[in-house]
């Protein structure tokens, strides 16, 4: 369960990107989180597993207070939760199934780190997890030769490597075609009913949001102004949302 109890943050240039959140979310919840750019978002996510740490107020995640982790425990503790990006984050030149087995470094020793060795087991394990994206025939292919839509999988992939409870995804499909975006949405919603895996996703699609997460967050000006099962979101809570910018949601009924 992540919990944030009045939580806020203030930027070191004195911006307050976040304002008294009050919010939980149960193990195995998909969430999308939306709102204008600049609402504060990304911050909310990246609180979670301390990229941006909170300025007041409590954050806990499965009882862990996130603002005491430091060092070793905040690395244990990132562990797992995954965490995807809209660059996907991925090395480039390197196979699709070298960048899912990185994902094992950190619980590996230095010295098979250092000659990038891996067991047969290991390896089975890598293209298990490309096998649940669907793109298991692209595992000895370079990052560099695949589409926008396949690097994003081979992200996910690597952060199913890790075996997260949390997975953590900023923008995930805001730089694919929408066709694509609807097969990464669909990898999301499937992995996280298959595995009980918690998602959360800040997301500009509003149709995606509706159409594939159970529960939306609406954020403004680092506010919750919307916490509700996706069903119950029509045109006047985005009016709502979104404070009269329409233009954002056209198409959504
Ligand atoms: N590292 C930072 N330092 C200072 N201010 C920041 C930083 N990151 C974000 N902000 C500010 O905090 C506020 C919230 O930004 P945030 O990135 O969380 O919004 P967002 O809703 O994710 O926006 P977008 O949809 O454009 O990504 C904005 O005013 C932004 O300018």
């Amino acid at each position: 369960m992540i919990e944030f109890k009045n939580v806020s943050k203030v930027y070191p240039n004195g911006v307050t990107a976040l304002k008294n959140i009050d919010l939980t979310i149960n193990q195995g919840e998909f969430v999308a989180i939306i709102g204008l750019s600049g609402a504060g978002k990304s911050t909310l996510i990246r609180t979670i597993n301390k990229m941006h740490p909170i300025t007041d107020g409590s954050l806990t995640v499965n009882d862990i207070d996130v603002s005491q982790l430091k060092g070793k425990e905040l690395r244990r503790f990132r562990r797992d939760i995954g965490m995807i990006f809209q660059s996907f984050n991925l090395v480039n030149r390197a196979k699709v199934i070298t960048n899912v087995l990185n994902a094992l470094v950190p619980d590996l020793p230095a010295w098979r780190n250092l000659i990038g060795y891996f067991t047969k087991e290991e390896e089975i394990f890598a293209l298990e997890q490309l096998d649940r994206v669907g793109i298991l025939d692209k595992a000895y292919t370079r990052v560099d030769q695949l589409s926008g839509g396949q690097q994003q999988r081979v992200a996910l992939a690597r952060t199913l490597a890790q075996s997260p409870k949390i997975i953590l995804a900023d923008e995930p499909v805001a730089s694919l075609d929408p066709v694509t975006a609807n097969v990464v949405m669909n990898d999301f919603k499937r992995i996280n009913r298959d595995n009980n895996i918690s998602v959360l996703i800040n997301i500009h699609h509003v149709e995606l949001a509706l159409e594939f997460c159970d529960r939306i967050i609406g954020i403004r000006d680092g506010e919750i102004v919307f916490d509700g099962p996706s069903d119950k979101v029509d045109q006047e809570t985005l009016n709502y949302i979104y404070k009269g910018k329409t233009e954002a949601m056209e198409g959504v009924s």
